[in-house]
């Protein structure tokens, strides 16, 4: 019974797509050796380059470690054309077609879909290049889209609870488009070698994707210039972010071909976490994208919106006398729209960036949940 099993699933070349529990699990108990992969395609990984469990496992997972110390400008990683997972959208016929169409319909805003879409049909196909690869990826992710209800009414604002809410709302309006899809599809043209999506797989797909992916230069167009697309790069995916990297990506061209190379921006200690800056991210972006916010996050942002009656609420319970928030003065009107703080557009996002601005948005955060006495 086994055996026929195996062979069944072997003649349809497809690996289940299912999503289980335990936190920062690969998806097998035992997944191929990355770096002697990316050794045997071509690449390079400097010897004192090392996978290791980082100190506070639970939140950082896995990340790169240097086991001896490697001085500044030396190369760490160099991978070859080749290997980075992108999503060719000038695929052919059959199963590249429907998986093309397919991406159509996915909002440019939520682009990580669309190479999950890629990553989806890759960890279905039996003997996929990429299945070192993709065997190495975490088996769940803590992004928001992922959270038990209690845990998404603690985000406690309104912006992020939208995005969340939004990007929940697509993976299940997805899941129906692609089963409508898939459903009249030929054996041979199905992407997924036959098997089902759901919206959990899908958001595993798209949070992988979110949370590894790099915008780099993709393939040269007619122009001769190249556009940004994003890729998944094997490796290179393991560096946790920090505002302070001590490492860096280059991409380089070598005989048309591009070379994305990883260099140490500074002396590397031994035992040190190599690090790159993932992007100046407000702490929604960190969060939703990725499932961990940055503490003291210079480029943090909140929306604040102007709603009167809601302050005039507010100053009473507080004890103010007669707050008119609610019918200010004409001046005191232009002001606010003049702050962009009325108005059709009247959602400002204000960066604040001292510690003692960083506790005032904290509490701004809160405020509205703040019962005044
Ligand atoms: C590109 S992956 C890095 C490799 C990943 N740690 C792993 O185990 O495969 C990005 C993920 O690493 C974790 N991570 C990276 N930098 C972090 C940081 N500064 N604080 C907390 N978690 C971080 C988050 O789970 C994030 O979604």
């Amino acid at each position: 019974m086994a055996v026929s099993k195996i062979v069944l699933s072997s003649l349809i070349h497809i690996r289940p797509i299912t999503c289980a529990a335990s936190y920062h699990t690969r998806l097998v108990p035992h997944p191929p050796d990355l770096v002697k992969w990316i050794k045997k395609e071509g690449g390079f990984v400097h010897q004192a380059v090392k996978i290791f469990p980082q100190e506070d496992n639970e939140t950082y997972g896995l990340g790169l470690v240097a086991s001896q110390d490697i001085p500044k400008g030396s190369l760490l990683i160099a991978l070859p054309d080749h290997i980075p997972l992108k999503f060719e959208s000038d695929a052919g016929d059959g199963a590249d077609s429907v998986l093309v169409d397919l991406a159509s319909q996915v909002p440019e805003e939520l682009w990580a879909m669309k190479l999950g879409l890629k990553l989806l049909q890759e960890r279905a196909r039996l003997g996929s290049f990429w299945w070192p690869y993709i065997s190495n990826l975490p088996e769940t992710y803590s992004v928001p889209i992922f959270f038990q209800g209690e845990d998404i009414k603690n985000l406690q604002y309104v912006p992020l609870l939208y995005q969340v809410n939004k990007r929940c709302r697509f993976l299940l309006d997805f899941d129906q488009e692609v089963r409508r899809a898939l459903a009249s599809v030929k054996p041979n043209d199905h992407p997924f070698g036959g098997q089902e999506l759901n919206a959990s797989s899908l958001g595993w797909a798209m949070s992988a994707v979110s949370s590894r992916a790099f915008r780099l230069h993709g393939k040269k167009l007619a122009a001769g210039t190249r556009n940004e697309v994003p890729m998944m790069l094997p490796l290179i995916d393991m560096c946790n972010h920090s505002f302070n990297p001590n490492a860096q990506i280059i991409q380089e061209e070598d005989d048309s071909q591009l070379l994305i190379k990883v260099v140490a921006e500074t002396e590397i200690k031994q035992n040190d976490s190599l690090l790159l800056n993932y992007g100046c991210l407000s702490n929604d972006l960190f969060l939703l994208d990725y499932g961990f916010v940055m503490p003291s996050n210079p480029y943090d942002t909140i929306e604040l919106k102007y709603e009167g009656a809601l302050m005039d609420a507010a100053s009473m319970a507080a004890g103010v006398s007669s707050p008119n928030f609610f019918s200010p003065a004409a001046w005191q009107h232009q002001i606010l729209s003049q702050l962009n703080l009325v108005g059709e557009t009247a959602i400002v996002k204000l960066k604040l960036l001292l510690e003692s601005q960083m506790k005032l948005l904290f509490f701004a955060r809160l405020l509205p949940y703040v019962q005044l006495h």
